[in-house]
């Protein structure tokens, strides 16, 4: 992470805290609440530029057996994390994630995550998250991500014809 990064400060009409971040779209695999298959999080609101999420390790998630591969959970990272930029109303990419994995996390568990926006730099945007089990001073994985903002629009211009929709 570069040294000159500045703070950046919650938008004045961001979702307020403890409120829910709306869906990036309904068939999201982070978010979607109409995506067949996806880890459907909900990442809510938290003071300054700061979210929570929490997530239910299902069956499906395994990869070791009895804990949740480490592929789901470096997306529910991503998922949280990307989110999280909307607090200053900026539509992000993810350009880079770094997962640590501490612990096995077992299926059944849930995950809490916080993450938090570090500042930011041009369109860049540097992210921390950590997630624990239910015990906050117990640590089961942190991240580190840097996102950049992009161009709705334009960054999606060439794809939204293979977009899929909902009851397709
Ligand atoms: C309907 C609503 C839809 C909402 C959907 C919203 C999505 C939300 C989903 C969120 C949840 C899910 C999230 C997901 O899963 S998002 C899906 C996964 N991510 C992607 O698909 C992104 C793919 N990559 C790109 O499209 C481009 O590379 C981007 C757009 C990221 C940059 O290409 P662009 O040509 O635009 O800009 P640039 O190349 O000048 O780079 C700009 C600056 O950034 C620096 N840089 C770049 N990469 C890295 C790197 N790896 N490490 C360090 N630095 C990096 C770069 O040096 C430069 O710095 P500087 O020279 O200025 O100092």
């Amino acid at each position: 992470m570069p040294t000159d990064i500045e703070p950046l400060a919650r938008h004045p009409k961001a979702t307020r805290p403890g409120e829910k971040i709306g869906l990036h779209h309904s068939m999201c695999y982070g978010c979607g609440d109409e995506a067949p298959v996806g880890l459907r999080i909900t990442v809510v609101a938290g003071e300054g530029v700061t979210t929570t999420a929490t997530m239910k390790v299902e069956d499906w998630m395994q990869g070791g057996p009895g804990v949740i591969h480490g592929g789901v959970l470096s997306a529910a990272f991503d998922e949280v994390m990307g989110t999280t930029p909307l607090l200053l109303r900026k539509p992000v990419v993810t350009g880079h994630l770094a997962i640590d994995y501490a612990k096995p996390i077992p299926l059944g568990s849930t995950v809490h995550f916080t993450c938090e926006i570090l500042g930011g730099v041009g369109r860049k945007i540097y992210t921390r998250a950590y997630a624990h089990l239910g015990d906050p001073d117990v640590l089961v994985a942190g991240a580190h991500a840097l996102f950049i903002e992009i161009d709705l629009e334009k960054h999606f211009a060439g794809y939204r014809d293979k977009a899929v929709h909902a009851g397709e």
